[in-house]
C-alpha cells in the first residue's frame, strides 16, 4: 500500500511535474516569441524613431527653406510676370525688327540689283599647260569686280561684275558670296543661281563640285539646313528637293526610280507657281541625304549616255530646292523656290562642224541660251511681255528669273588664250544680265495659309489666355506651397508627438520586457527545483520498485513451495479417502443385506407393535370423542371450532410421528446407525476438518451436495446465494463425489420407503 501510495505519489507528482514542465515551455516558448516579437519591434521602432528624426530634421529644413524662400517665391512670380510681359514686348520687337532686317537687306539687294554676276575663271588644265596656252585673264582688280582680257596684244578689255574669282579661289569663297542670296529662299523669296560658260570652264565644278571639294549645291543646302535650325524656334520649315534634266528640250525627272516615256510638261498652279506635275519632290531633313540625293540626281544624269562630260555639257542639269516656311511668331507661310541649274556648254557651234544628233543637240542648246538671253533683255527693256515659254529651260525657271526673284549667274571663263572668243562671248552676256535691273523682289506669300494664319492667330490669342491662367496656376500653386508648408508644420508637430507616444510605448515595453526576464528566472529556478524533486522521486520510486521485485521473488518462491505441500497433502489424503471410501461401500453393501434380512424379521414384530398401536389409537381416539363432548360444551363458552380441530390434527400428527419415530427407530439403528458412527463420523470428521480449514461450515458442504445434485440425479446450476460455496466446494475430490451421491440415493430410497409403510399403516 505504501509503495502504491507512493507510486501514486509518484505518479501525480511526475503529472504535475510533466504539466508544470509543459506550461514552463509554454512560457519560455511564449516568452522567447514575445521576446523576439518585441525586439523586432524594439528595432523597427528605433529605425522608425530614425527614420522620423530624419525626416522630421528634413522637413524642419526644408519648412525653413519654404518659410524663407516665399518672398523669393514672391519675387520671382513678379519677375516671371515681368519676364513674360519683357517677353511679348521683345517677341513684337524682333518681330518688327525682323521685318526692318529683311526690308533693309532687300533694299540693299535691290542698290546691289536682284540679278548678280559673279566671274569665276578657272585655272589652265594640265592640258593647255603643257600646251603651253597663255592666260588672257587679269585679276589684278579682281577684288573690286574687275576682269580685264588681254585680247591680242594691244588692247585689254575690262568687264566689271559683282565678285570675280581667280583661279586660286576656292569652293569657300565662292558660296560665302552666294549665300547671303540663298538665304532669301528661307525669308520666302524666289531665287535662281545658274553657272553659265563654255563646256569645260567649270560650270559643274561650282555647281556641283567633288566630293572633296563639294559644290554651292550641297554648300546651299547645307547652310539652309543650318539656317533652319537656328530658326527653329520662329520659323519651320519643309525643305525638298527635286532633280531635273533639259535635254533637247526635254524634261527628265532624275530623281524618278525609273525613267519613263511620259513627257514631263510645266502647269501653272496659281499666280507665280509654276511646276512640274509628276517629278520627285524628295523630302530632305539632313546634309547626308542631300549628298545621297544630288549623287542619285548625277548618277542619273550618266544613264544612257557614252560620254558623260559630254552628255553634261550637253544638257541643262537644274536642282530645285523647296522651301515651305511658316512663321511661328506671327503665323506667316511662304512657299518659295531655290533653283541651281548647270547651264549646258555655252560655245557657238559652226553649222558645218557638226551634224544629225549632235548638230540637233547643239541648236536646242543654242535655242534654250538665247531664249535665256532674250528674257534678260526682255527683264533689262522692262518689256511688258517676258518670253519666258520660249524653252523649258526659261519656262521652268520663269518663277525665280527676275519679276519679283533674286538671281545669281556665274559666268565661268576659260584663262586660255585659245578659248578667247568664247570667253568674251560669255562675258558680253553675263555683262548684258548684270545690266538687268529688276525691281523689288516679292515675297513669295503662300495665300492658302492666310486660313491657317488666322487659325494661327486664334491659337495665339489662346495660348496668351493659356498663359494667362498657368500665370493663375502659379499663383495658386505659390499659394498651395505656402499651405503644404503650413501643413508641413502642422506634420511636423504631430510626428514630434508621435515620437514621444513611441518613445513612451517603448519604455513601457522595455520595462515589460524585464519583468518578463524575471519570471522567466523564476520560473527556470522552480523549474530546476521541481526536476531535482522529480529526479529524487525517481530514483526512489526505482528502489521501491527493485524491493517491490524483490519481495515478489520471494514471495512466489515460498507460496510455490507451500502449493507444492498442500498439493501433496492433498493428494495423500485423496489416496486415504478413496480406499477408505471402498471399505465403506463394501460396508454399507454388507449392511443393505444384513438390513434386509432385519426387515423381513421386523416385519412380523411391527405387524403386531401396529396392532398395538392401533388399539391404542381407538383409546386416544375414544378419549379424543370424550374430550371432544366436553369440548362442545366449552365451545358454548366461546371456544372455536377451528381450534378444535387443530387439536385432533396435532394430536393425529403426534400419533403419526410415533408410529414414523417408532419405524424409524426400528429400522434406523440397524441401517443408519453403524453408518453415522462408522462411516460417516470419519467422513464427517475429515470433512469437518477440511471445511475449518477452508473456512467452511459442515451445513454449506450438505447444502452443496443437495444443490448441485437434484432428486431425479441430474446436475443443476446452483442457486446464485451459493454461489461462494461451490466455489468452495470444488476442492471436494471425485472420491467422495460417489459417496454423497449413494448417500442421497439411498436417503431417497429410504424416503419412499417410509412413505410406502405410511401408506401402508394408513390403509390397515
Ligand atoms: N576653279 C577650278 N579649280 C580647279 N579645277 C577646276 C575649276 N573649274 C573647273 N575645273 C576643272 O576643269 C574641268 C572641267 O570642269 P567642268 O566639268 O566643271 O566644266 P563644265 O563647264 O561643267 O563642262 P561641261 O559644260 O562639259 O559640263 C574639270 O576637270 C574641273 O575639275
Amino acid at each position: 500500500m505504501e509503495l502504491d501510495n507512493k507510486l501514486f505519489q509518484t505518479y501525480s507528482l511526475d503529472q504535475t511535474v510533466e504539466k508544470q514542465t509543459e506550461k514552463l515551455k509554454a512560457i519560455s516558448n511564449r516568452y522567447e516569441r514575445d521576446k523576439k516579437f518585441w525586439s523586432t519591434a524594439v528595432n523597427n521602432i528605433e529605425e522608425k524613431i530614425k527614420m522620423m528624426k530624419q525626416e522630421h530634421s528634413q522637413l524642419s529644413l526644408e519648412a525653413h527653406e519654404c518659410a524663407n524662400s516665399i518672398p523669393d517665391l514672391n519675387k520671382m512670380v513678379f519677375a516671371v510676370q515681368a519676364l513674360v510681359s519683357q517677353c511679348e514686348d521683345l517677341k513684337a520687337k524682333y518681330s518688327e525688327e525682323q521685318a526692318k532686317r529683311r526690308k533693309l537687306y532687300n533694299q540693299v539687294q535691290e542698290a546691289k540689283g536682284n540679278i548678280r554676276v559673279f566671274c569665276r575663271c578657272r585655272p589652265l588644265s594640265k592640258a593647255e599647260v603643257s600646251a603651253g596656252c597663255a592666260t588672257i585673264v587679269d585679276f589684278d582688280a579682281a577684288k573690286d569686280g574687275e576682269l580685264g582680257i588681254l585680247s591680242g596684244g594691244s588692247a585689254k578689255k575690262t568687264f566689271k561684275f559683282d565678285r570675280v574669282y581667280t583661279p586660286k579661289d576656292d569652293q569657300v569663297d565662292v558660296f560665302m558670296d552666294a549665300s547671303a542670296m540663298v538665304i532669301s529662299v528661307l525669308d520666302g523669296y524666289n531665287v535662281c543661281i545658274f553657272a553659265y560658260g563654255q563646256t569645260g570652264t567649270g560650270k559643274t565644278f561650282t555647281m556641283e563640285g567633288t566630293e572633296q571639294n563639294r559644290g554651292v549645291n550641297y554648300r546651299t543646302l547645307e547652310e539652309l539646313f543650318r539656317i533652319s535650325k537656328e530658326r527653329s524656334e520662329t520659323f519651320s520649315y519643309n525643305i525638298s528637293v527635286s532633280v531635273l534634266e533639259v535635254y533637247n528640250e526635254q524634261i527628265r525627272d532624275l530623281l524618278a526610280a525609273s525613267p519613263t516615256s511620259k513627257k514631263l510638261e510645266i502647269r501653272q498652279a496659281s499666280e507665280g507657281f509654276h511646276h512640274v506635275p509628276g517629278i520627285v519632290e524628295a523630302k530632305v531633313e539632313t546634309t547626308k541625304e542631300v549628298w545621297s540625293v544630288l549623287q542619285a540626281g548625277s548618277s542619273a544624269r550618266a544613264v544612257g549616255s557614252n560620254n558623260v562630260n559630254e552628255h553634261s555639257s550637253r544638257s541643262h542639269c537644274m536642282l530645285c530646292i523647296m522651301v515651305r516656311a511658316k512663321n511661328l511668331m506671327n503665323g506667316e507661310c511662304t512657299k518659295s523656290k531655290l533653283w541651281l541649274v548647270d547651264l549646258a556648254g555655252s560655245e557657238r557651234l559652226a553649222k558645218t562642224d557638226v551634224q544629225g544628233d549632235r548638230l540637233k543637240e547643239a541648236q536646242n542648246i543654242n535655242r534654250s541660251l538665247s531664249a535665256l538671253g532674250d528674257v534678260i533683255s526682255a527683264l533689262a527693256t522692262k518689256s511688258s511681255h517676258i518670253p519666258y515659254r520660249n524653252s523649258k529651260l526659261t519656262h521652268l525657271l520663269q518663277d525665280s528669273l527676275g519679276g519679283d526673284s533674286k538671281t545669281l549667274m556665274f559666268v565661268q571663263i576659260s584663262p586660255s588664250e585659245q578659248d578667247l572668243s568664247e570667253t568674251l562671248s560669255s562675258l558680253n552676256f553675263a555683262t548684258r544680265v548684270r545690266g538687268v535691273e529688276l525691281g523689288p523682289a516679292k515675297k513669295q506669300i503662300d495665300t492658302s495659309e492666310l486660313q491657317k494664319m488666322k487659325v494661327m492667330l486664334d491659337r495665339a490669342r489662346l495660348d496668351s489666355r493659356a498663359k494667362d491662367d498657368s500665370l493663375r496656376k502659379l499663383e495658386e500653386s505659390l499659394q498651395n506651397f505656402e499651405n503644404k508648408a503650413r501643413g508641413k508644420d502642422q506634420l511636423y508637430k504631430t510626428q514630434q508627438e508621435k515620437i514621444k507616444e513611441l518613445e513612451g510605448q517603448l519604455e513601457l515595453k522595455m520595462a515589460l520586457h524585464s519583468q518578463l526576464e524575471k519570471q522567466l528566472l523564476h520560473f527556470s529556478e522552480r523549474l530546476k527545483g521541481r526536476e531535482e524533486i522529480c529526479t529524487s522521486l525517481q530514483q526512489k520510486v526505482k528502489e521501491l520498485e527493485n524491493k517491490l521485485r524483490e519481495r515478489e521473488l520471494l514471495e512466489s518462491s515460498t507460496d510455490q513451495q507451500k502449493v507444492k505441500d498442500l498439493e501433496k497433502k492433498l493428494r495423500e489424503q485423496v489416496r486415504g479417502s478413496e480406499s477408505h471410501s471402498i471399505t465403506l461401500q463394501h460396508k454399507v453393501g454388507e449392511l443393505e443385506r444384513k438390513l434386509k434380512e432385519k426387515e423381513n424379521n421386523s416385519e412380523s414384530l411391527l405387524l403386531q407393535k401396529i396392532k398395538e398401536l392401533e388399539d391404542k389409537l381407538k383409546e386416544q381416539e375414544q378419549q379424543l370423542a370424550c374430550a371432544l363432548t366436553v369440548d362442545s360444551t366449552a365451545s358454548v363458552r366461546g371456544t372455536p371450532l377451528e381450534g378444535r380441530c387443530f387439536v385432533r390434527d396435532e394430536l393425529m400428527n403426534e400419533a403419526e410421528h410415533h408410529i414414523l419415530r417408532s419405524s424409524n427407530s426400528m429400522n434406523r439403528p440397524r441401517s443408519q446407525g453403524s453408518i453415522s458412527l462408522k462411516g460417516n463420523d470419519s467422513l464427517h470428521d475429515t470433512r469437518r476438518k477440511r471445511l475449518s480449514r477452508n473456512g467452511e461450515t459442515e451445513n454449506n458442504n450438505i447444502i452443496v451436495s443437495t444443490s448441485v445434485i437434484d432428486n431425479k440425479g441430474r446436475q443443476s446450476d446452483p442457486p446464485k446465494p451459493f454461489v461462494r460455496v461451490t466455489r468452495t466446494a470444488k476442492p471436494v475430490t471425485n472420491a467422495q463425489r460417489p459417496f454423497t451421491h449413494n448417500r442421497t440415493s439411498r436417503d431417497q430410497v429410504q424416503g419412499i420407503k417410509e412413505k410406502d409403510n405410511k401408506k401402508r399403516i394408513w390403509s390397515r
